[in-house]
């Protein structure tokens, strides 16, 4: 198992540019397969979670070049153009992968089995499988609604009206692209807008949108009256990747830290927001606009940090960002309250209880609800001989988050099981230690 060690390094500086966005890498591979032509991705992830996506398409007869390190050119086999696998479809680590995919592979001729790791084996496929059996997809599941998922092809897809029961992208995205292979529209609502992704670039394919926050409808294709054209896609730099080191640059004394072309979709920012409430000193540089995305320079210093309520409406809108946001909390004057938080319990791990459980390991208090946690806050000190070793579950987000909290603790620890680091950052440890953090392989 790989763990790393880590222990207080410098105040963070330096100007870096963290990996390509994880969202919009999986949906460019996807969307480009099924459109009609060439389409190159720059700026593409390369991730395990993003490269999973990229060799599932490759199995089903897409042709994918890799001319140079994240960069992709895709070539489009059209929406009927597709070929069965008779090998499972592993989608590694990735419940975007896995969910989006049961999506596409709702509508098509021919039956898939799409698989993951252990970690993707024990997540929720239900809130996938039950409004696309609303639209006529077969898809059977182990007990409980885990995968593997086993999708029949050859059912006719009808477009439905759906609301959505927890705010999830990828559960709406998953509707949306059934919905390209449906009979009339396809329509999705949500009870808080999520990140727009897959109407965005739909839309910039070519294909037959209308969307607003929380609303999305799309023009079902099973006519053939619609395609998606080819199209090129410049990936921003992932804000979730960009969150450890706004996170980490304001808790350090002394930091002053640049992160250039971050990805700043209203959907993605709410850590800005909770972290300026707190006090942090972030400053937006540069805002412009790159392959129809929002980006910005993000330079931030170290500025004393207090507790907050985090505002329930901004939780979607920050759902990859409580671990790091646990530890700005743990390292600010006053208590933090996180509430309608509960769905960190299905993503790579329970997150909750993976956070509460390593902070208690550093000697801060975290009470823990169904639906988020108190937090409060106190000195990391792990065990003053470096015999504390935080388990990080196999979860990247989890893995990062201790990382910076060993950079205000008291003595070294060593953060176990964190070769999923990879899935999606890869080059974290170095990027870490190239702007300051004290870190290394054990
Ligand atoms: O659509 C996406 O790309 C994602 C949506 C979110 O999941 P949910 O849809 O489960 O909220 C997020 O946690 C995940 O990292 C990426
Ligand atoms: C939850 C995450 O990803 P996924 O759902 O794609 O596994 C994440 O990256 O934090």
């Amino acid at each position: 198992m790989k763990d790393w060690i880590v222990a207080p390094g410098a105040p963070l500086s330096g100007r870096i540019r963290v990996p390509g966005d994880k969202s919009v890498s999986h949906r460019a591979i996807m969307l480009a397969s099924l459109a009609n032509g060439v389409s190159r991705i720059d700026g593409f992830l390369e991730g395990e979670d993003t490269r999973a996506t990229a060799a599932v398409f490759q199995r089903l007869g897409v042709k994918i070049e890799s001319p140079s390190a994240q960069s992709r050119i895709v070539h489009g086999v059209g929406l009927q153009g597709l070929r069965g696998s008779v090998d499972a479809l592993d989608c590694g680590n990735a419940g975007t992968g896995m969910r989006l995919l049961a999506g596409v592979l709702a509508g098509q001729a021919f039956d898939s089995t799409l698989v993951g790791d252990a970690s993707l084996s024990k997540r929720p496929m239900r809130r996938v499988i039950d409004p696309l059996s609303k639209m006529g997809a077969r898809i059977d599941s182990e007990e409980g609604g885990l995968p593997p998922l086993r999708i029949h092809g050859g059912q006719a897809l009808t477009g439905i009206d759906y609301t959505l029961p927890v705010a999830s992208a990828q559960v709406k995205s998953a509707l949306l692209l059934a919905g390209l292979y449906a009979e009339g529209e396809t329509i999705v609502r949500e009870p808080h807008p999520t990140r727009d992704y897959t109407e965005r670039m739909l839309s910039a394919f070519g294909w037959p949108i209308e969307f607003e926050p929380g609303f999305a409808r799309v023009r079902g294709g099973a006519d053939g009256r619609h395609a998606l054209r080819a199209t090129d896609v410049s990936v921003p730099a992932d804000f979730s990747s960009a969150a450890f080191f706004l996170v980490a640059a304001s808790v350090i004394p002394g930091s002053d830290l640049l992160l250039e072309a971050v990805g700043m979709n209203p959907r993605r920012t709410g850590l800005l927001q909770a972290l300026r409430l707190m006090g942090a000193d972030i400053e937006e540089l540069n805002v412009r606009k790159a392959g129809g995305e929002a980006v910005a320079d993000l330079r931030v210093r170290f500025a004393p940090l207090r507790g907050i309520d985090v505002p329930e409406g901004i939780v979607p809108d920050m759902i990859d960002e409580f671990p790091a946001l646990f530890i700005a909390a743990a390292c600010a004057e006053g208590v933090t309250r996180v509430r309608g938080a509960a769905e960190l319990r299905v993503k790579e791990s329970d997150r909750l209880a993976t956070m509460s459980a390593g902070l208690r390991q550093l000697g801060i208090r975290v009470d823990e609800t169904p639906d988020g946690a108190d937090i409060h806050p106190g000195p990391l000190q792990p065990a003053a001989d470096g015999s504390t070793r935080i388990d990080s579950h196999g979860d990247h987000r989890i893995a990062m988050s201790f990382a910076i909290a060993a950079q205000r603790a008291e003595a070294m620890f060593v953060v176990g099981d964190i070769a999923n680091v990879a899935t999606s950052f890869p080059g974290f440890d170095s990027l870490a230690r190239d702007v300051g953090f004290g870190l290394r392989d054990a």
